[in-house]
This record gives C-alpha cells, structure tokens and sequence, in this order.
C-alpha cells in the first residue's frame, strides 16, 4: 500500500514537471505573439476557441468544465506576460459582477471596482481600464435598465458575456445573536429571496442599497442588521452564513457584458447584441423584426424599454445568433438599417464558454 502510494506520487512528479515545463513554452509563444500582435493582446475569439476545444477533446476523468476553467487560468497567466489586463466591475470588492470579471479573464487580470454601473463605463471610455464588466439581466429580476441605457449612448462596443450561477447567502456579523431587525441587500437579491424571506424572516424590515457587497459590508457593522450577499461578499468582511442558497430558483443566473474599446473578430459560435426603435407608424414594430426571419437569423433575446425621447416610444434590445460579419447577419443588418428610425449594433462577441 505504502509503496503503491509512494509510486503514484512519483508518477505526480515526473507528470508536475512535464506540465511546468510545458506551461511555460505555452507562456513563451504567448510573449512571441504579444510581440507580433498590433492592436489589443486581448483576443476574445481565440479564448473562446481554445477554451471550445479544450471541452471538446477533454478525455475526462476531469469534468470539461473543470479542464476549461484550468486553462483559463493558464490563459490568464499567459495574457498578464503579453500585457496585464485592467477590468472594471460594479463594486465594492466581493460582488457577483467581480466574480463574474474573474470568471471571464482569470485571476491574473487587475480588477478594479467602481461605485456604480455608469463609473465603470466612464473609466473603460477614458482608457483608465481596459474593459469593463458590467450586469445586463438576470433570470429572476429581468433586466438591468441602467446598463440598456448606457449601451445606447456609449462608443464602447459589447466584446463578451458572462453567465453566472448566483447563490445567496443569508450572512451575519460572527456571534451577533437575538432579533435581526433589518435585512440589507440589493433591490435585486431582496427580489430574487422575496419568498424565502416571507416564510423566513416576514416582518423583519427590508432595506434596498447599492450592492450585495455593501451589505455584507454594513452587516459587519452592525450585529442587529443581517445581509443578502454572495459567498465572495461573506469571505472578505469575515460574516457567518446563517442559511445557504436561499434564492427563490435554484436556477438563478446573472447574465453580465464584457465592454471594451472593440467587439470581438468571428470565433465560430457568436452573438450580436442590437438595439433599434421603430418608425412611429402601424406595424413597424413587425417591419423591424421581418429582416431577421427572411435571412433566417435566430433571435435569443428580446426586451423593450421606454426611450427617453419621447412619451410612449421603446427602443428594443435584441440578441442574435451568428456574427455580424457573417453574411446572413450583415444582409438582415444591411435591410434593418434602411428600416428601423434607429439601430445601433452594439457588439459581436463570442457565446459563454465557461
Ligand atoms: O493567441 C493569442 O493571440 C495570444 O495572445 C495567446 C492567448 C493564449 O494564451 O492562448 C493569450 C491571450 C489572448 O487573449 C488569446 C490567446
């Protein structure tokens, strides 16, 4: 038994110091490319590709998502050597828009939180950070107008997605104990917990603030109060989690948008987010959506907000499958331009791998 184990170690050994030495001729040809490249080291389509692939040819026994978050990293690691990446996301450190960022680049990109959603796209507009990652809608609480908003007036472009799997956390100030008297969180999470929280804690009082994270933060400070945050939030200011996944859908997903200063070039399995409003005139809504079905160009997602130019006018948010450089998407394109009184394309970028 003793020897069988010591020669799986061995086996360990000689394997760590192949794949070390393996690493870093990978980061090697990262250094090379980084040299050769023009234009931004970041290279949404190839990650996209690599991390397909990797799934793809897993052998297992490791999970395919595990493999691909393995490389990720390594990606990460490859990329910061080329050039360290600068991220900014919906603040305080510890929210679900921080761990969505890390999600997508990897650990060795430099997050930077900012107080609100328009903060991170003013800092990625005025090269402070490279890009910024920001919320857009989640399966339970619907969308984030704030973030539809600013895509209409930003000259960013929508270089990426993140879908992330959100569990929350009833957390408290470690030893407070008696009546909680309030319930901190964002509008969104009290949304996403509202009937646990009516069975759980009805009567207590419900206190909407600007992020999960301040929350947790204000949790920290005061015993009496309790909070609604993720795990990230629960780690850095130290609280006990009294009751775990307390969301109403165990399926809770929070979809975020990677902003950059370019969209992302073809990678194979793409999106292209749009945003257009209709001529004010019977059945131009129909007339906008009739280019898409005539090059049969496959609709993922549609929402509408009021626009603020006039009473009773929407702009609607919609997401296609494929490239807008892919022939199908640009002749719908081409047609809904001559079409819609507005359109604005807001970004191709490859569909979430991780
Ligand atoms: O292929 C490139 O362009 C690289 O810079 C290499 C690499 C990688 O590590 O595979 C790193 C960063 C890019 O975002 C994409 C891929």
């Amino acid at each position: 038994m003793d020897k069988e184990l010591s020669q799986h170690r061995a086996s360990i050994d000689a394997i760590d110091g192949e794949m070390l030495k393996l690493v870093n001729q990978r980061a090697e040809h990262a250094k090379a490319i980084g040299v050769l490249k023009d234009g931004a080291v970041y290279r949404p389509e190839r990650e996209a590709q690599v991390l397909r692939r990797i799934k793809e040819e897993n052998p297992g026994p490791l999970a395919d998502e595990t493999v691909a978050r393995l490389f990720r990293e390594i990606m990460s690691a490859c990329l910061a050597l080329e050039q360290p990446l600068s991220v900014s996301f919906l603040g305080p450190q510890g929210t679900f828009t921080q761990a969505a960022a890390i999600k997508h680049f990897g650990h060795a990109a430099l997050t930077r939180p900012c107080a609100s959603i328009d903060e991170v796209f003013r800092e990625v507009e005025a090269g402070l950070a490279d890009y910024g990652v920001v919320p857009v809608e989640n399966s339970t609480g619907g969308a984030v107008g704030t973030t539809l908003d600013l895509l209409l007036q930003t000259p960013l472009q929508v270089c990426g997605e993140v879908d992330l799997r959100v569990h929350q956390f009833l957390l408290r100030k470690a030893g407070a104990t008696g009546k909680a008297e309030k319930i901190y969180s964002h509008a969104q999470s009290l949304a996403q917990c509202h009937e646990w929280l009516n069975q759980n804690l009805s009567g207590v009082e419900r206190v909407a603030v600007v992020s999960n994270a301040e929350a947790a933060r204000l949790a920290a400070e005061d015993g009496a109060a309790v909070a609604i945050a993720g795990e990230a939030a629960a780690e850095h200011y130290g609280l006990e989690k009294l009751a775990e996944n307390i969301e109403d859908k165990p399926d809770n997903t929070t979809r975020f948008l990677v902003i950059g200063q370019h969209d992302a070039a073809l990678s194979g399995r793409d999106k292209t987010s749009l945003a257009m409003s209709a001529r004010n005139r019977p059945g131009a809504v129909y007339e906008l959506l009739t280019p898409l079905a005539r090059h049969e160009v496959s609709m993922t997602k549609l929402e509408s907000r009021p626009s603020h130019s006039g009473l009773w006018e929407y702009v609607f948010y919609v997401d296609v499958e494929g490239h807008r450089q892919d022939v199908k998407v640009a002749q719908a394109l081409a047609e809904l331009a001559d079409k819609a009184a507005f359109l604005k394309i807001l970004g191709s970028y490859p569909v979430a791998v991780l």
